[in-house]
């Protein structure tokens, strides 16, 4: 076990971080072999968790603890919201989702509770548990879809959904935030270290339930 929060909290939960990295949503995204049932049951559900995660960025900006980590938080929010919102409006054309499931689909029980969850860390203020949830959110992303010399699938669905998470901004901002939660971490008391623990551990578990939720049938909660 090492020293540093943002470590130890992910050693914690090695075996389900560990799970959500091979998952296989990840592999056969890579693979570009992905059935479309499954990419449209997740981007349509994933859309629906961009929202709450843009409202966690803005709790986040809102309790950091200085202007710098704000830019940062800033920027990155800027790029959600521009790049990332393209890539799914282009993909719900491409796999003909209409405009209710964009905006108001039945939700999922992994999706309902990770904006439950979400909103939880947002309404408590406390920056530490808003970056306990951003390191899971990004960090798995970044070890699951970042392989070194890995080529891109044919498809912009698979590819582009891969290249948001593969590339040199994204690197920057998740080599960024694991510091910044060490930097907490060390900020503040036993209770509130456990408290943004438990909030890391809430989301890995949801990371997990969220993949394995678009590989089963629809209404199958
Ligand atoms: C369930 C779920 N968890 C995490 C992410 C990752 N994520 C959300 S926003 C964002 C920024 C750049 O894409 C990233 C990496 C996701 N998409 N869906």
């Amino acid at each position: 076990m090492t020293d540093r929060f943002s470590d130890a909290l992910q050693a914690l939960n090695q075996p389900v971080w560990d799970a959500c990295i091979h998952h296989r949503f990840i592999d056969e995204m890579r693979a570009g072999s992905l059935d479309d049932a499954v990419l449209r049951r997740y981007l349509v559900q994933d859309y629906q968790f961009i929202n709450q995660f843009v409202a966690l960025l803005g709790a986040a900006i809102a309790s950091a603890d200085g202007f710098a980590p704000r830019v940062r938080l800033a920027q990155f929010a800027a790029m959600i919201t521009s790049d990332e919102n393209t890539y799914f409006q282009r993909s719900f054309d491409t796999l003909a989702v209409s405009q209710q499931e964009r905006e108001t689909p039945p939700l999922n029980l992994p999706t309902v509770q990770f904006q439950a969850l979400m909103g939880q860390a947002a309404r408590s203020q406390k920056y530490a548990n808003c970056l306990a949830v951003l390191c899971v959110a990004e960090g798995l992303y970044l070890d699951g879809f970042d392989q070194p010399g890995q080529s891109l699938p044919p498809r912009f669905e698979h590819a582009e959904w891969i290249s948001l998470h593969a590339n040199d901004f994204f690197r920057d901002f998740v080599g960024w935030l694991r510091p910044e939660l060490d930097r907490m971490g060390e900020s503040i008391d036993p209770d509130a270290r456990a408290e943004a623990a438990d909030y890391f551990s809430r989301a890995v578990a949801l990371e997990q339930a969220f993949f394995d939720h678009v590989y089963q049938p629809p209404s199958a909660d």
